[in-house]
C-alpha cells in the first residue's frame, strides 16, 4: 500500500512536534576509490564520509535540535578488514560522530560483523546499549550488568512520554561475527539448513549469509517490551539493520525469519513503524496491520551531488519523515490504539501458534 509522499519543506504543521530524531543508514566508509559493487551499482566511497559530515552539520543546526540520531548500521565497509584498517576506519567515523551535538544510537549491520567479532564491538562506541532506559518500572533491561551477558545486542529507550524506541539485532541469528566453534554459529547454520528445506520453491533467496534474524530469546524479549508498551499505551518505533517485510525492499535483503518477527510485532498494538537500512535502494510499505516499514536509502550509493538521511518529527497523531537527498519525505499516520485486549496478554508461547 503506497501512501502520500510530500516533498521536503511542504510538511507545514500547526503545532510543534513532541520531539524529532535523525535517521541515516549504510555509510560504509572506506578510504578507497569509488567503484561498482558486485551488483554493478556505483558505491561512492570518496563521498560517504562527507555525506555523514553534512548530515551531522544539518542536525546540529536544526531548531529545535533532534533528540537523537538512529544510525542503522554498516557504518564502515568490509573492505577495511581486507587491508587491516578496520579499527582505523571506525576511529575515523567515530571522530566525525563526536562532532554531533545530538547523541547517536547505533545498530549493527553485516559490515560491522565483517570487520569485528561481537565481543570486540561490545567494547566500542558502536555499543550504545548503556543509553538504555533506566526506568525501574520498565521492561527488563537487555544488558543488565548483574545478569549474564546476552548474545544479542538490543535495547530500548523512551525519548518522550508515550513513545519508545526498540533497537533490535537482526544478526543475532546469523553466521557473521560468530566464533568458529560457538553454539550460536551452529544454531544459525542449523536454522539456515532447515529454512532452506522448508522453502524449496525459490522463496528462499533471503536465506543468505549477508542477512540474519532474531533468535528465540530476542523474540521473547521483544515480545515483553511490546507487552509493556501496549499496557502503558506507548507508541513504538522499532529499528534494525535488515528489513522485515518483503514489500519494503527491492533485493534479497530481508531477515531470515521475518515471518516470526512480524508475528510478534503484529500481536501488539503499539508498533508504529520499523526503520531499516541494508537495501541501499530503499523501500517503503505499509503492512496489513498499518505498520510503516521504512527502508532508508544508503549513503554509500548516494552520488556526490545528493545525500541520504532524514529527520523525523513526532506529533500526537503522526510522524513526518523529512527526507534529504534520495530519501523521500513521508507522512506516517498512526493506527488507532485500542484499550488493552486479551490478545495483548497472550504469552509468547501461545502467540507462536497463531
Ligand atoms: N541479488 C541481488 N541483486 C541486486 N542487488 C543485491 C542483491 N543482493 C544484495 N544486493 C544489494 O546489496 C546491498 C547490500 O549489500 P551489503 O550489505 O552492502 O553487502 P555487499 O557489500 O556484500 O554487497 C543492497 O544494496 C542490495 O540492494
Amino acid at each position: 500500500m503506497e501512501e502520500p509522499v510530500q516533498e521536503s519543506g511542504d510538511c507545514l504543521q500547526e503545532a510543534p512536534p513532541n520531539f524529532s530524531f535523525g535517521v541515516i543508514a549504510d555509510v560504509q566508509y572506506s578510504d578507497k576509490p569509488n567503484g561498482l559493487s558486485s551488483w554493478k551499482i556505483m558505491r561512492y566511497f570518496q563521498q560517504s564520509l562527507l555525506h555523514l559530515q553534512q548530515a551531522i552539520q544539518e542536525w546540529n543546526g536544526e531548531e529545535p535540535p533532534p533528540r537523537f540520531v538512529l544510525q542503522l548500521g554498516d557504518i564502515i565497509d568490509s573492505c577495511n578488514r581486507n587491508v587491516g584498517k578496520s579499527q582505523e576506519a571506525l576511529e575515523t567515523v567515530l571522530r566525525d560522530i563526536d562532532q554531533s551535538n545530538v547523541p547517536f544510537h547505533h545498530v549493527w549491520g553485516n559490515h560491522e560483523l565483517y570487520n569485528f567479532k561481537r565481543d570486540f564491538l561490545r567494547q566500542t562506541k558502536l555499543n550504545t546499549s548503556s543509553m538504555e532506559d533506566g526506568r525501574r518500572d520498565g521492561p527488563k533491561e537487555s544488558n543488565d550488568e548483574s545478569g549474564p551477558l546476552l548474545d544479542y545486542y538490543a535495547y530500548h529507550f523512551s525519548p518522550h512520554g508515550k513513545f519508545r524506541v526498540v533497537m533490535v539485532d537482526t544478526y543475532d541469528l546469523g553466521v557473521l561475527g560468530r566464533k568458529v566453534d560457538s553454539k550460536e554459529l551452529q544454531e544459525s547454520l542449523d536454522f539456515l539448513e532447515r529454512a532452506e528445506e522448508e522453502n524449496p520453491n525459490g522463496s528462499s533467496n533471503h536465506l543468505v549469509t549477508f542477512n540474519g534474524g532474531l533468535g528465540p530469546k530476542q523474540l521473547s524479549w521483544l515480545d515483553e517490551v511490546l507487552t509493556y508498551s501496549d499496557q502503558h499505551h506507548e507508541r513504538v518505533i522499532i529499528v534494525g539493520h535488515t528489513p522485515i517485510h518483503p514489500k519494503a525492499k527491492r533485493t534479497p535483503c530481508l531477515a531470515w525469519n521475518y515471518q516470526d518477527i512480524l508475528r510478534v510485532i503484529h500481536s501488539h498494538q503499539c508498533v508504529v513503524c520499523y526503520f531499516a537500512g541494508h537495501d541501499h535502494s530503499g523501500g517503503y510499505h505499509q503492512d496489513s496491520q498499518g505498520i510503516h516499514h521504512v527502508t532508508m536509502e544508503g549513503v554509500i550509493e548516494s552520488p556526490p551531488d545528493t545525500n541520504a538521511f532524514g529527520t523525523v518529527d513526532v506529533f500526537e497523531d503522526r510522524m513526518v519523515l523529512r527526507g534529504r537527498g534520495r530519501v523521500k519525505s513521508r507522512i506516517l499516520l498512526y493506527r488507532e490504539i485500542h484499550p488493552a485486549s486479551s490478545c495483548c496478554c497472550l504469552t509468547f508461547e501461545k502467540k507462536k501458534n497463531l
